[in-house]
């Protein structure tokens, strides 16, 4: 008989998109309000305790996908609907409804569902901390506001700005913002993370060890015979780019697009731990180099929090509020700096299976307009520093309390406040950079 399929309005393996993840799938709660924040979660840390400084660093919010990918999307396309045989309705579909629309200029700018992640984390993080974002700040402006240069940043941040203005409802104040790449894209500016990461072609061999895996060859096979295509023409470029198109267009568009019947849960996990060694590898714990560069990031904010801890002394705080919004890779390099979500055995193309619980998933960490929070709170007791991920508190590694003292967490951190020089740890002897004269 005619059974009406309905599809679930968000796919099965939305779970494990990682660093194409919608912000809602680690904050479910948003799915049915956007601008509802948890009052109890982010309650001052003891009484009397007031907020006297917010730092936040946030990737920009949904994109396009890059030209490299659209390549990829379009030569999938262009397969599936010209050899791809089955009696599914999800295929039927693909080859008479979906349209191939998207083009290699839209190159990872910003969407309009990007633009109101930032909207709405904005009005979700002066709800949370009213005495800090506010109208009375913004006016007297110690609130700033800082952004990588890529259009996809810019354009989060002035989507961000929008969020507080409509939501004081003012009209006559215009907000500038400061493009600042030495802070939220520090990875080109580090010589030796060019020479040994990004143009070293060894440096992921991880990753590409782990498409020759049996683990990804079951995946590739199951989707060759899910569309009955040659397997010799289902590569792991080819899965990579599908599962990527399943992805943007719930993340993009919100629905359960045809071409996510292409993977089951299983399928997914493969291709999560995928995407997650290319973040460890190159953003992550792979290589000392990744973290080291964020040096530069860690020595802003922590030297802001001392500039706090130091005029509170005399009653005035010049900076309340600072927002730089920046990538993915501005934020994994930090967190693995400061020992977040490091696991005992390191993520290698032979261990998929032991890492299943791995702590390191880009999934629950860095969705697009994910955010690190960190709050400097005035207590009776002394300063107190809260953690934020992606508004939930985050308690620092090997520190039990949730809102340590300040000085606990500086002394915890005190060799990378002492050291962690950018310039050393970058500098590279001239004579074998090979692209470092474009610096
Ligand atoms: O696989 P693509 O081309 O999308 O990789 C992008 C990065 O996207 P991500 O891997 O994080 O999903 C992009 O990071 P984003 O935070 O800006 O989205 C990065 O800026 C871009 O250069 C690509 O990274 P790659 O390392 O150069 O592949």
């Amino acid at each position: 008989e005619n059974i009406q399929v309905v599809y679930p309005k968000i796919p099965a393996i939305a779970e494990y998109f990682g660093t194409k993840g919608r912000y809602e799938e680690v904050n479910p709660h948003l799915i049915d309000d956007i601008l509802a924040v948890n009052k109890t979660l982010l309650k001052p840390p003891s009484v009397g305790c007031s907020p006297i400084h917010l730092t936040a660093i946030i990737r920009h919010g949904t994109r396009y996908p890059t030209r490299k990918n659209v390549k990829k999307i379009r030569h999938l396309y262009d397969l599936v609907t010209k050899e791809a045989m089955n009696n599914k309705k999800w295929l039927h579909e693909i080859k008479t409804q979906w349209k191939m629309w998207y083009t290699e200029d839209m190159d990872g700018q910003i969407v309009a569902k990007g633009r109101d992640d930032h909207r709405h984390l904005a009005v979700r993080l002066a709800t949370s901390f009213p005495s800090l974002i506010s109208e009375e700040n913004i006016r007297s402006n110690r609130i700033k506001f800082i952004t990588s240069s890529k259009h996809r940043c810019v354009d989060s941040v002035i989507a961000f700005k929008e969020g507080l203005l409509n939501f004081w409802e003012c009209k006559d104040v215009e907000l500038i913002h400061e493009v600042d790449d030495m802070l939220m894209r520090f990875f080109d500016k580090c010589r030796r993370f060019i020479e040994d990461v990004e143009n070293n072609k060894t440096a992921l061999k991880e990753v590409d060890l782990f498409k020759t895996t049996a683990e990804m060859k079951r995946v590739q096979i199951k989707m060759a015979d899910r569309l009955q295509l040659p397997y010799s023409h289902v590569t792991p470029d080819l899965v990579e780019a599908a599962f990527y198109l399943c992805s943007y267009e719930f993340a993009i568009k919100s629905v359960n697009s045809p071409w996510c019947n292409l993977f089951d849960e299983m399928d997914a996990k493969v291709l999560e731990y995928a995407n997650d060694l290319k973040q460890y590898w190159k953003r992550g714990y792979g290589h000392d180099i990744n973290r080291k560069s964020s040096c530069t990031l860690f020595h802003d904010v922590f030297g802001r929090l001392d500039r706090t801890a130091n005029e509170i002394r005399f009653g005035h705080v010049t900076e309340a509020v600072t927002v730089q919004v920046g990538h993915a890779e501005t934020i994994l390099p930090l967190l693995s700096l400061m020992g977040f979500f490091k696991d005992e055995t390191p993520l290698t193309s032979e261990n998929y299976a032991k890492q299943q619980g791995r702590s390191f998933r880009t999934s629950h960490i860095v969705p697009y307009a994910a955010n690190l929070v960190f709050v400097l709170y005035d207590c009776r007791e002394g300063l107190r520093l809260q953690f934020l991920l992606n508004e939930k508190p985050l308690t620092f590694p090997n520190i039990s309390q949730s809102a340590p003292l300040y000085e606990t967490v500086r002394e915890h951190y005190k060799d990378l406040l002492e050291g962690c020089n950018f310039e050393e740890e970058c500098e590279v002897p001239r004579a074998s950079c090979s692209k470092c004269s474009e610096l």
